[in-house]
């Protein structure tokens, strides 16, 4: 599976053996970009780690003696020949503190790629493990740094692709969603406690039982909602696929530059200069867009061109919105209306626009900002409102796991408002815990585990 940390990173990440994994390895990693740059970041981690890094520092006595972090000056020396690889900083942890909770070092290099990858290769011959993608996380919440949620943010954050889904995957970071979810097992567990007693001892022994329905139907709310940020976070973290669609030469190349705010798209009086689709990402207020210029739609013989034209048809399907794009010059018959099209009428310098429709001049530039407001508005339409305080997630995961158990949560509440016995009240209960569980990563199975952690960069 491809490393989906970043941009710059090639690494594919090789599934970690989540049924044998044990921590008696000492990993190392680049934990900064496959890239030239003026520094980058080694890490390693495993307990003896200083040790075994002893024989290639030319400081290894300082190395075994720092304390919890702190910073040991050296260089970097192939212990065969002498020879100095790298001047670095050494940022030392030891066990119990730092990322991962285990004994671990980092190195500050030069960001040269051959001298990193000297480097690299030194710290496999002196016998420490190339760490697989996410395994320094799957470390840390092995050893309870985090929680699954936490570690998902991990990824979320290095990933966003937006101020707002970076700030959001943050505030998961620092534990908003696993509190939200430890408050709703919390209530969960009085509701199950109290039932439990009940099941337990014989009616006429115990006083009338009222059953904390209330307490039910929020826990349900609460689940809801947070799957409901879903859509939320997905338009923020994920951004969303905007084309540009209509007739040739209605004006699509000159407004995709317009938007874009840079001349990518060459523009012609030509009909059918834009042959194959053309694709930038931009934002809007926030939201990270793709948009795509396309072929303008119309019957033709040309192969090439009808080509780019079936694939227009593909991008329209496959888009979270359809600019379409119309001339007020031309009176055109018919165009694409439906929920997810947004018409606009082009060329407003040259004649008017339908009352009340969006029209822009994408020779002048008139109207531009009035629609990249609506691009956004269209794509925020049918979201819920997420307040400052409201925790918004991001994976699709959590989102069905949530929803699992606020469904288990609403078949409970069912099945006591029609007084079913109450050990099936309580099945449905530990099913939501189960799912929640899931979330947290108390119970999530291997394979699931695998699936989260490998989509981790090496470094990470
Ligand atoms: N150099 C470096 N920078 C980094 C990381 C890292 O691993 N190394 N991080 C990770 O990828 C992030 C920060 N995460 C970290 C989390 C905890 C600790 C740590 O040492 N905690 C202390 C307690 C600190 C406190 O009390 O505030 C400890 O465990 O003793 C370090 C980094 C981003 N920046």
């Amino acid at each position: 599976m491809r490393c989906s940390c970043c941009k710059v990173c090639r690494h594919y990440s090789i599934l970690l053996d989540m049924e044998s994994y044990n921590t008696d390895d000492i990993i190392y990693a680049l934990a900064t970009a496959w890239a030239q740059s003026a520094l980058a970041v080694i890490r390693v981690s495993g307990e003896g780690c200083r040790k075994a890094l002893g024989e290639c520092f030319s400081r290894p006595k300082a190395l075994l003696q720092a304390k919890n972090a702190t910073l040991v000056h050296g260089f970097i020396t192939d212990g065969q020949n002498g020879e100095n690889l790298d001047e670095v900083v050494a940022a030392v942890y030891t066990h119990g503190h730092g990322y991962t909770l285990e004994e671990s070092v980092e190195f500050t290099c030069h960001g040269s790629l051959p001298g990193l990858q000297k480097l690299l290769a030194l710290f496999k011959r002196i016998g420490l493990r190339p760490a697989q993608g996410g395994e320094f996380t799957f470390r840390a919440f092995l050893h309870g740094r985090m929680d699954l949620t936490q570690a998902e943010a991990v990824q979320e954050l290095v990933a966003a692709q937006s101020p707002r889904s970076q700030a959001m995957a943050l505030s998961r970071l620092e534990g908003s969603l696993k509190d939200r979810i430890s408050a709703v097992k919390e209530d969960l567990l009085v509701v199950l406690a109290a039932v439990e007693v009940q099941l337990d001892y014989a009616e006429d022994e115990l006083d009338e039982f009222v059953f904390p329905l209330s307490r039910l139907q929020e826990v349900e709310i609460a689940l809801e909602r947070l799957a409901s940020s879903y859509s939320v976070g997905r338009l923020y973290g994920q951004g969303a696929r905007v084309v540009l669609a209509g007739a040739t030469n209605a004006g699509k190349s000159s407004l995709f530059n317009l938007l874009l705010k840079q001349q990518r798209s060459i523009v012609s009086a030509t009909k059918g200069t834009t042959r194959d689709y053309i694709e930038a990402d931009c934002s809007f207020e926030g939201i990270p867009v793709r948009l795509y210029d396309t072929a303008g739609l119309r019957e033709s013989s040309d192969t090439i061109e009808a080509e780019g034209i079936k694939r227009t048809e593909q991008l329209i399907d496959q888009a979270d919105l359809v600019v379409y794009l119309v001339d007020s010059t031309e009176v055109q018959q018919s165009y694409r209306s439906d929920d997810k099209t947004l018409v606009v009428f082009n060329k407003s310098d040259l004649a008017k626009a339908p009352q009340g429709s969006l029209s822009v001049s994408a020779q002048s530039g008139e109207g531009i900002a009035a629609l990249a407001s609506a691009i956004a508005k269209r794509l925020r339409q049918g979201l819920p409102t997420t307040g400052e305080d409201q925790v918004v997630i991001e994976s699709e995961r959590q989102k069905v796991l949530l929803l699992q158990a606020s469904e288990a949560v609403q078949r409970a509440i069912a099945l006591v408002e029609l007084d079913i016995p109450l050990d099936i009240v309580a099945a449905e209960l530990g099913e939501a815990m189960q799912s929640l569980g899931e979330l947290t990563g108390e119970v999530t199975p291997a394979d699931i585990l695998q699936k989260i952690f490998s989509g981790f960069c090496v470094g990470k």
